[in-house]
Protein backbone atom coordinates (compact mmCIF):
# COMPACT_ATOMS: atom_id res chain seq x y z
CA UNK A 1 0.00 0.00 0.00
CA UNK A 2 1.50 3.18 -1.07
CA UNK A 3 -0.16 6.02 1.07
CA UNK A 4 1.84 9.19 -0.53
CA UNK A 5 0.20 12.21 -0.96
CA UNK A 6 0.61 12.76 -5.17
CA UNK A 7 -2.03 15.72 -5.63
CA UNK A 8 -4.08 17.86 -4.12
CA UNK A 9 -6.72 19.76 -5.86
CA UNK A 10 -8.45 22.80 -4.05
CA UNK A 11 -11.82 23.75 -5.48
CA UNK A 12 -13.89 27.05 -4.13
CA UNK A 13 -17.19 27.17 -4.86
CA UNK A 14 -20.32 29.29 -4.01
CA UNK A 15 -23.44 27.48 -2.29
CA UNK A 16 -26.95 28.71 -2.22
CA UNK A 17 -27.81 30.07 1.20
CA UNK A 18 -31.05 31.36 2.78
CA UNK A 19 -31.72 35.15 3.90
CA UNK A 20 -30.95 34.34 7.34
CA UNK A 21 -30.82 36.72 9.44
CA UNK A 22 -27.85 37.11 12.34
CA UNK A 23 -26.81 40.25 14.17
CA UNK A 24 -23.97 41.42 12.03
CA UNK A 25 -26.77 41.66 9.21
CA UNK A 26 -28.08 38.54 6.70
CA UNK A 27 -26.39 35.72 4.55
CA UNK A 28 -25.44 36.51 1.00
CA UNK A 29 -27.51 34.22 -1.25
CA UNK A 30 -24.34 32.35 -2.09
CA UNK A 31 -21.37 31.93 0.33
CA UNK A 32 -17.83 30.66 -0.10
CA UNK A 33 -16.32 26.86 0.55
CA UNK A 34 -13.10 25.27 -0.27
CA UNK A 35 -13.79 21.33 -1.63
CA UNK A 36 -9.89 19.83 -0.86
CA UNK A 37 -9.25 16.96 -2.71
CA UNK A 38 -6.13 14.54 -1.63
CA UNK A 39 -5.09 11.71 -3.78
CA UNK A 40 -2.65 8.82 -2.52
CA UNK A 41 -0.14 7.10 -5.09
CA UNK A 42 -2.40 4.03 -4.98
CA UNK A 43 -5.58 6.61 -6.69
CA UNK A 44 -7.12 6.49 -3.26
CA UNK A 45 -9.17 9.76 -3.32
CA UNK A 46 -10.40 11.75 0.63
CA UNK A 47 -12.08 14.89 0.58
CA UNK A 48 -12.45 17.56 3.02
CA UNK A 49 -14.26 20.46 3.22
CA UNK A 50 -13.51 24.11 4.68
CA UNK A 51 -14.13 27.95 4.52
CA UNK A 52 -13.69 29.05 0.74
CA UNK A 53 -13.25 33.06 1.73
CA UNK A 54 -10.03 34.69 0.04
CA UNK A 55 -8.10 34.55 3.41
CA UNK A 56 -8.43 31.09 3.65
CA UNK A 57 -7.66 30.07 -0.20
CA UNK A 58 -4.86 32.21 0.76
CA UNK A 59 -3.08 29.99 3.11
CA UNK A 60 -4.73 26.82 1.55
CA UNK A 61 -2.85 27.15 -1.88
CA UNK A 62 1.02 27.42 -0.37
CA UNK A 63 0.52 24.71 2.13
CA UNK A 64 -1.37 22.16 -0.33
CA UNK A 65 1.83 22.37 -2.17
CA UNK A 66 3.97 21.78 0.81
CA UNK A 67 2.33 18.24 1.22
CA UNK A 68 3.13 16.60 -2.48
CA UNK A 69 5.66 13.58 -1.48
CA UNK A 70 3.87 13.32 2.40
CA UNK A 71 1.96 10.42 4.07
CA UNK A 72 -1.34 10.86 4.27
CA UNK A 73 -1.18 9.37 7.62
CA UNK A 74 1.15 12.13 8.98
CA UNK A 75 -1.99 14.09 10.58
CA UNK A 76 0.85 15.67 13.26
CA UNK A 77 2.58 17.17 10.31
CA UNK A 78 -0.09 18.94 8.87
CA UNK A 79 0.13 21.06 11.97
CA UNK A 80 4.24 21.48 11.24
CA UNK A 81 3.47 22.54 8.02
CA UNK A 82 0.93 25.30 8.52
CA UNK A 83 3.52 26.80 10.80
CA UNK A 84 6.00 27.22 7.74
CA UNK A 85 2.74 29.23 5.68
CA UNK A 86 3.07 32.85 6.07
CA UNK A 87 -0.16 34.83 7.11
CA UNK A 88 -0.78 38.24 5.61
CA UNK A 89 -1.00 40.31 8.86
CA UNK A 90 -4.01 42.75 7.25
CA UNK A 91 -6.01 39.43 7.85
CA UNK A 92 -5.70 39.59 10.86
CA UNK A 93 -8.02 41.54 12.72
CA UNK A 94 -7.58 41.15 16.25
CA UNK A 95 -11.75 41.43 15.70
CA UNK A 96 -15.02 39.25 15.81
CA UNK A 97 -14.47 37.91 12.43
CA UNK A 98 -16.99 39.43 9.97
CA UNK A 99 -18.30 36.50 8.66
CA UNK A 100 -19.09 34.02 11.03
CA UNK A 101 -19.52 35.26 14.27
CA UNK A 102 -16.66 32.64 15.77
CA UNK A 103 -14.53 34.92 17.89
CA UNK A 104 -11.54 37.14 17.46
CA UNK A 105 -9.69 36.65 14.12
CA UNK A 106 -5.75 35.16 14.74
CA UNK A 107 -3.26 33.63 12.69
CA UNK A 108 -3.18 30.60 14.33
CA UNK A 109 -7.13 30.36 13.80
CA UNK A 110 -6.60 31.02 10.25
CA UNK A 111 -3.92 28.35 9.75
CA UNK A 112 -6.36 25.33 11.81
CA UNK A 113 -9.19 26.41 9.91
CA UNK A 114 -7.54 25.50 6.73
CA UNK A 115 -5.76 22.81 8.70
CA UNK A 116 -8.75 21.38 9.37
CA UNK A 117 -9.98 20.62 5.64
CA UNK A 118 -6.82 18.92 5.13
CA UNK A 119 -6.82 16.85 7.85
CA UNK A 120 -10.32 15.94 7.13
CA UNK A 121 -9.49 14.80 3.52
CA UNK A 122 -6.25 12.63 4.48
CA UNK A 123 -8.79 10.72 7.32
CA UNK A 124 -11.08 10.20 4.63
CA UNK A 125 -8.31 8.75 2.57
CA UNK A 126 -6.29 6.76 5.20
CA UNK A 127 -9.74 5.32 5.90
CA UNK A 128 -10.37 4.13 2.51
CA UNK A 129 -7.25 2.78 1.91
CA UNK A 130 -7.19 0.51 5.03
CA UNK A 131 -10.87 -0.25 4.71
CA UNK A 132 -11.76 1.55 8.22
CA UNK A 133 -14.05 4.47 8.84
CA UNK A 134 -13.26 7.64 10.33
CA UNK A 135 -14.71 7.35 13.43
CA UNK A 136 -12.19 3.76 13.67
CA UNK A 137 -9.42 6.10 13.04
CA UNK A 138 -10.39 7.87 15.81
CA UNK A 139 -10.71 5.32 18.22
CA UNK A 140 -14.11 4.02 17.62
CA UNK A 141 -17.67 5.05 18.00
CA UNK A 142 -19.20 5.10 21.62
CA UNK A 143 -22.69 5.90 19.98
CA UNK A 144 -24.58 4.66 16.79
CA UNK A 145 -26.25 8.19 15.68
CA UNK A 146 -25.78 11.83 17.05
CA UNK A 147 -27.91 13.90 17.74
CA UNK A 148 -28.94 17.32 16.05
CA UNK A 149 -30.73 20.26 16.95
CA UNK A 150 -33.13 22.63 15.05
CA UNK A 151 -30.97 25.65 14.25
CA UNK A 152 -33.99 28.18 13.68
CA UNK A 153 -33.11 31.65 12.20
CA UNK A 154 -35.19 34.72 11.61
CA UNK A 155 -35.40 34.78 8.16
CA UNK A 156 -37.11 37.27 5.25
CA UNK A 157 -38.98 34.88 2.82
CA UNK A 158 -36.61 36.01 -0.25
CA UNK A 159 -33.32 37.66 -0.44
CA UNK A 160 -33.88 41.58 -1.76
CA UNK A 161 -35.87 42.07 -5.34
CA UNK A 162 -33.42 42.09 -8.02
CA UNK A 163 -30.62 39.85 -6.36
CA UNK A 164 -30.04 36.91 -7.98
CA UNK A 165 -30.85 33.82 -5.45
CA UNK A 166 -32.15 30.18 -5.11
CA UNK A 167 -36.09 30.19 -3.94
CA UNK A 168 -36.08 28.22 -0.73
CA UNK A 169 -39.29 27.07 1.00
CA UNK A 170 -39.40 28.26 4.38
CA UNK A 171 -41.29 31.35 4.45
CA UNK A 172 -40.91 34.22 6.45
CA UNK A 173 -39.46 34.68 10.16
CA UNK A 174 -39.37 37.73 11.78
CA UNK A 175 -41.93 37.37 14.34
CA UNK A 176 -43.53 34.21 17.12
CA UNK A 177 -45.54 32.98 15.73
CA UNK A 178 -43.15 33.07 12.38
CA UNK A 179 -40.32 31.04 14.15
CA UNK A 180 -42.57 28.04 15.76
CA UNK A 181 -44.16 27.73 11.86
CA UNK A 182 -40.61 27.29 11.04
CA UNK A 183 -39.41 24.91 14.35
CA UNK A 184 -42.90 22.63 13.21
CA UNK A 185 -41.27 22.40 9.51
CA UNK A 186 -38.31 20.93 11.11
CA UNK A 187 -39.98 18.70 13.04
CA UNK A 188 -41.81 17.20 10.29
CA UNK A 189 -38.86 17.38 7.80
CA UNK A 190 -35.82 15.88 10.27
CA UNK A 191 -37.60 14.90 13.96
CA UNK A 192 -35.26 17.04 15.70
CA UNK A 193 -35.67 17.29 19.29
CA UNK A 194 -33.79 20.60 20.57
CA UNK A 195 -34.45 23.82 18.96
CA UNK A 196 -31.66 27.15 19.18
CA UNK A 197 -32.95 30.19 18.02
CA UNK A 198 -30.08 32.73 16.17
CA UNK A 199 -30.87 36.12 18.54
CA UNK A 200 -29.76 39.11 18.53
CA UNK A 201 -31.92 40.05 15.73
CA UNK A 202 -34.61 41.98 17.14
CA UNK A 203 -35.32 43.53 20.42
CA UNK A 204 -34.25 41.35 23.74
CA UNK A 205 -38.31 41.14 24.39
CA UNK A 206 -39.43 40.14 20.76
CA UNK A 207 -37.14 37.44 21.26
CA UNK A 208 -38.03 36.40 24.71
CA UNK A 209 -41.58 36.68 23.49
CA UNK A 210 -40.29 33.99 20.30
CA UNK A 211 -38.57 31.85 22.70
CA UNK A 212 -41.76 31.46 25.21
CA UNK A 213 -44.12 30.41 22.07
CA UNK A 214 -41.05 27.93 21.41
CA UNK A 215 -41.27 26.61 25.00
CA UNK A 216 -45.28 26.61 24.22
CA UNK A 217 -45.67 24.68 21.43
CA UNK A 218 -42.80 22.09 22.07
CA UNK A 219 -42.84 21.53 25.77
CA UNK A 220 -40.00 20.42 27.72
CA UNK A 221 -38.27 20.06 24.50
CA UNK A 222 -34.43 21.77 25.00
CA UNK A 223 -34.00 25.26 23.68
CA UNK A 224 -31.60 27.17 23.45
CA UNK A 225 -30.81 31.35 22.29
CA UNK A 226 -27.77 32.93 21.03
CA UNK A 227 -27.49 36.55 20.48
CA UNK A 228 -23.68 35.81 19.64
CA UNK A 229 -22.41 38.65 22.40
CA UNK A 230 -25.05 41.48 21.31
CA UNK A 231 -26.22 42.23 25.23
CA UNK A 232 -24.86 44.10 28.25
CA UNK A 233 -24.63 42.52 31.10
CA UNK A 234 -27.77 43.41 32.54
CA UNK A 235 -29.59 42.47 29.08
CA UNK A 236 -28.34 38.90 29.61
CA UNK A 237 -29.46 38.59 33.36
CA UNK A 238 -32.89 40.50 32.69
CA UNK A 239 -33.35 37.44 29.86
CA UNK A 240 -31.71 34.79 31.62
CA UNK A 241 -33.98 35.41 34.62
CA UNK A 242 -37.05 35.99 32.20
CA UNK A 243 -36.07 32.22 30.58
CA UNK A 244 -34.59 30.52 32.69
CA UNK A 245 -37.48 27.92 33.70
CA UNK A 246 -37.60 26.99 29.78
CA UNK A 247 -33.46 27.30 28.71
CA UNK A 248 -31.29 23.97 28.21
CA UNK A 249 -28.55 26.64 27.69
CA UNK A 250 -28.12 30.73 27.05
CA UNK A 251 -25.18 31.04 24.21
CA UNK A 252 -22.88 34.14 23.76
CA UNK A 253 -25.36 36.32 25.38
CA UNK A 254 -22.44 39.07 26.01
CA UNK A 255 -19.16 39.41 24.49
CA UNK A 256 -15.53 38.13 25.78
CA UNK A 257 -15.01 36.19 28.65
CA UNK A 258 -15.15 38.61 31.69
CA UNK A 259 -18.86 39.68 30.39
CA UNK A 260 -19.48 36.03 30.22
CA UNK A 261 -18.02 35.62 33.67
CA UNK A 262 -20.22 38.19 35.31
CA UNK A 263 -23.26 36.83 34.05
CA UNK A 264 -22.40 33.48 34.92
CA UNK A 265 -22.20 34.64 38.53
CA UNK A 266 -25.23 35.96 38.34
CA UNK A 267 -27.41 33.66 36.86
CA UNK A 268 -28.36 29.15 37.75
CA UNK A 269 -28.77 29.15 33.42
CA UNK A 270 -25.75 27.43 31.78
CA UNK A 271 -23.84 29.65 29.18
CA UNK A 272 -22.45 28.20 26.19
CA UNK A 273 -19.75 29.43 23.66
CA UNK A 274 -18.48 29.94 20.37
CA UNK A 275 -16.81 32.92 20.87
CA UNK A 276 -15.25 33.54 23.96
CA UNK A 277 -13.52 29.84 23.82
CA UNK A 278 -12.32 29.34 20.41
CA UNK A 279 -8.93 28.64 21.14
CA UNK A 280 -6.80 26.04 23.20
CA UNK A 281 -5.04 29.39 24.66
CA UNK A 282 -8.55 31.23 25.92
CA UNK A 283 -9.36 27.64 27.67
CA UNK A 284 -7.66 28.51 31.16
CA UNK A 285 -8.97 31.99 31.56
CA UNK A 286 -12.43 30.83 31.10
CA UNK A 287 -12.68 28.05 32.93
CA UNK A 288 -10.64 29.75 35.37
CA UNK A 289 -13.50 32.44 35.91
CA UNK A 290 -16.81 29.72 35.59
CA UNK A 291 -17.45 31.75 32.57
CA UNK A 292 -18.82 29.11 30.54
CA UNK A 293 -20.32 25.84 31.46
CA UNK A 294 -20.79 24.38 27.81
CA UNK A 295 -18.17 24.38 24.91
CA UNK A 296 -19.02 24.25 21.04
CA UNK A 297 -16.36 22.80 19.72
CA UNK A 298 -16.38 22.99 16.14
CA UNK A 299 -13.60 21.07 14.10
CA UNK A 300 -13.42 23.69 11.37
CA UNK A 301 -11.63 26.81 13.27
CA UNK A 302 -10.14 24.32 16.11
CA UNK A 303 -7.79 22.63 13.62
CA UNK A 304 -9.63 19.16 12.97
CA UNK A 305 -11.39 16.13 13.98
CA UNK A 306 -8.61 14.46 16.67
CA UNK A 307 -8.25 18.90 17.92
CA UNK A 308 -12.15 18.14 18.56
CA UNK A 309 -11.41 15.21 20.47
CA UNK A 310 -8.68 16.95 23.12
CA UNK A 311 -11.05 19.79 23.50
CA UNK A 312 -13.98 17.31 24.65
CA UNK A 313 -10.92 15.84 27.00
CA UNK A 314 -10.24 19.19 28.47
CA UNK A 315 -13.84 20.08 28.84
CA UNK A 316 -14.07 16.72 30.55
CA UNK A 317 -11.57 17.31 33.08
CA UNK A 318 -13.06 20.08 34.33
CA UNK A 319 -16.69 19.19 34.59
CA UNK A 320 -17.46 21.39 31.41
CA UNK A 321 -20.39 20.62 28.98
CA UNK A 322 -19.59 20.19 25.14
CA UNK A 323 -21.40 19.93 21.89
CA UNK A 324 -21.14 21.53 18.69
CA UNK A 325 -21.41 25.17 16.75
CA UNK A 326 -22.07 24.95 12.82
CA UNK A 327 -21.46 27.54 10.02
CA UNK A 328 -22.96 26.92 6.12
CA UNK A 329 -21.66 24.06 5.67
CA UNK A 330 -22.02 20.74 3.12
CA UNK A 331 -22.50 17.01 3.31
CA UNK A 332 -18.84 16.14 3.87
CA UNK A 333 -18.31 18.84 6.81
CA UNK A 334 -21.39 17.04 8.33
CA UNK A 335 -20.02 13.71 7.52
CA UNK A 336 -16.83 14.70 9.61
CA UNK A 337 -18.83 16.13 12.31
CA UNK A 338 -20.87 12.96 12.94
CA UNK A 339 -17.84 10.52 12.45
CA UNK A 340 -16.07 12.84 15.61
CA UNK A 341 -19.55 13.21 17.70
CA UNK A 342 -19.98 9.47 17.73
CA UNK A 343 -16.43 9.29 19.41
CA UNK A 344 -16.81 11.95 22.29
CA UNK A 345 -18.14 9.91 25.53
CA UNK A 346 -19.05 13.69 27.31
CA UNK A 347 -21.77 15.04 24.48
CA UNK A 348 -24.84 15.75 26.11
CA UNK A 349 -26.43 18.26 24.24
CA UNK A 350 -27.41 17.81 20.51
CA UNK A 351 -25.19 19.26 17.78
CA UNK A 352 -25.88 22.39 15.64
CA UNK A 353 -26.00 21.83 12.32
CA UNK A 354 -26.50 24.72 9.08
CA UNK A 355 -27.00 21.68 6.78
CA UNK A 356 -30.99 21.57 6.00
CA UNK A 357 -30.56 25.29 5.55
CA UNK A 358 -28.36 23.81 2.26
CA UNK A 359 -30.18 23.10 -0.96
CA UNK A 360 -26.99 22.05 -2.51
CA UNK A 361 -24.50 19.79 -2.07
CA UNK A 362 -21.43 17.95 -3.62
CA UNK A 363 -22.50 14.67 -2.89
CA UNK A 364 -24.20 12.28 -4.86
CA UNK A 365 -26.62 11.52 -2.20
CA UNK A 366 -27.44 13.86 0.89
CA UNK A 367 -27.02 12.91 4.28
CA UNK A 368 -30.13 12.49 5.79
CA UNK A 369 -31.48 12.90 9.54
CA UNK A 370 -33.65 10.79 11.24
CA UNK A 371 -35.47 11.84 13.96
CA UNK A 372 -33.31 14.66 14.41
CA UNK A 373 -30.19 12.26 14.14
CA UNK A 374 -27.52 11.21 11.19
CA UNK A 375 -26.63 7.63 11.81
CA UNK A 376 -22.77 6.96 11.66
CA UNK A 377 -21.56 5.38 8.74
CA UNK A 378 -19.53 2.34 8.81
CA UNK A 379 -18.68 2.29 5.25
CA UNK A 380 -14.19 3.09 4.32
CA UNK A 381 -13.48 6.86 5.36
CA UNK A 382 -16.11 9.26 5.49
CA UNK A 383 -18.99 7.10 3.95
CA UNK A 384 -19.32 10.21 1.51
CA UNK A 385 -19.53 10.00 -2.54
CA UNK A 386 -17.65 13.45 -4.24
CA UNK A 387 -20.43 14.58 -7.32
CA UNK A 388 -17.80 15.82 -9.70
CA UNK A 389 -20.97 17.57 -11.90
CA UNK A 390 -22.70 19.30 -8.90
CA UNK A 391 -18.87 20.18 -7.62
CA UNK A 392 -18.66 21.76 -11.48
CA UNK A 393 -21.28 23.35 -11.16
CA UNK A 394 -21.06 25.60 -8.14
CA UNK A 395 -17.54 25.98 -9.13
CA UNK A 396 -18.30 27.32 -12.01
CA UNK A 397 -20.81 29.69 -9.91
CA UNK A 398 -17.67 30.98 -8.17
CA UNK A 399 -15.83 31.24 -11.06
CA UNK A 400 -18.33 33.58 -12.94
CA UNK A 401 -18.70 35.82 -9.75
CA UNK A 402 -17.03 39.21 -9.85
CA UNK A 403 -16.02 38.79 -6.67
CA UNK A 404 -18.29 40.21 -4.56
CA UNK A 405 -19.53 37.10 -3.40
CA UNK A 406 -16.46 35.58 -2.37
CA UNK A 407 -15.77 36.74 0.78
CA UNK A 408 -18.88 36.38 3.22
CA UNK A 409 -20.27 39.73 4.45
CA UNK A 410 -23.61 39.64 6.09
CA UNK A 411 -23.24 43.66 6.84
CA UNK A 412 -23.10 43.64 3.25
CA UNK A 413 -25.79 41.72 2.00
CA UNK A 414 -28.07 43.54 4.47
CA UNK A 415 -26.82 46.93 3.00
CA UNK A 416 -28.63 46.08 -0.30
CA UNK A 417 -32.14 45.94 1.65
CA UNK A 418 -31.20 48.46 4.05
CA UNK A 419 -28.47 50.91 2.85
CA UNK A 420 -27.28 52.67 6.01
CA UNK A 421 -26.93 49.46 7.43
CA UNK A 422 -23.51 48.67 9.73
CA UNK A 423 -22.57 46.38 11.73
CA UNK A 424 -23.79 46.95 14.83
CA UNK A 425 -21.76 48.22 18.15
CA UNK A 426 -21.72 45.72 21.04
CA UNK A 427 -23.09 45.71 22.97
CA UNK A 428 -26.50 46.31 20.81
CA UNK A 429 -28.56 46.12 23.54
O1 LIG B 1 -22.77 31.49 17.20
C1 LIG B 1 -23.10 30.69 16.33
O2 LIG B 1 -23.63 29.66 16.62
C2 LIG B 1 -22.84 31.10 14.96
O3 LIG B 1 -22.26 32.09 14.81
C3 LIG B 1 -23.29 30.26 13.85
C4 LIG B 1 -23.40 30.94 12.53
O4 LIG B 1 -22.34 31.74 12.22
C5 LIG B 1 -24.62 31.78 12.38
O5 LIG B 1 -24.70 32.76 13.35
C6 LIG B 1 -24.73 32.38 11.03
O6 LIG B 1 -24.19 31.80 10.10
O7 LIG B 1 -25.38 33.40 10.91
MG1 LIG C 1 -23.19 30.66 18.87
Amino acid sequence: MNLTITDVRLTPILVADPPLLNTQGVHQPYTPRLIVEIETADGVTGVGETYGDTKYLELARPFASKLIGRQVGDLNGLFTVADQVAVDSSRVSGQVDVGGLRGVQTADKLRLSVVSGFEVACLDALGKALGLPVHALLGGKVRDAVEYSAYLFYKWASHPEGVASEKDDWGAAVDPAGVVEQARLFTERYGFKSFKLKGGVFPPDEEIAAVRALAEAFPGHPLRLDPNGAWSVSTSLKVAAELGDVLEYLEDPALGTAAMAEVSAGTDVPLATNMCVTTFAEIKEAFARDAVQVVLSDHHYWGGLRNTQQLAAICRTFGVGVSMHSNTHLGISLAAMTHVASTVPNLHHACDSHYPWQSEDVLSERLTFEDGAVKVSDAPGLGVELDREKLEFLHRRWLDDDGSLRERDDAAAMRVAEPGWVTPGVPRW
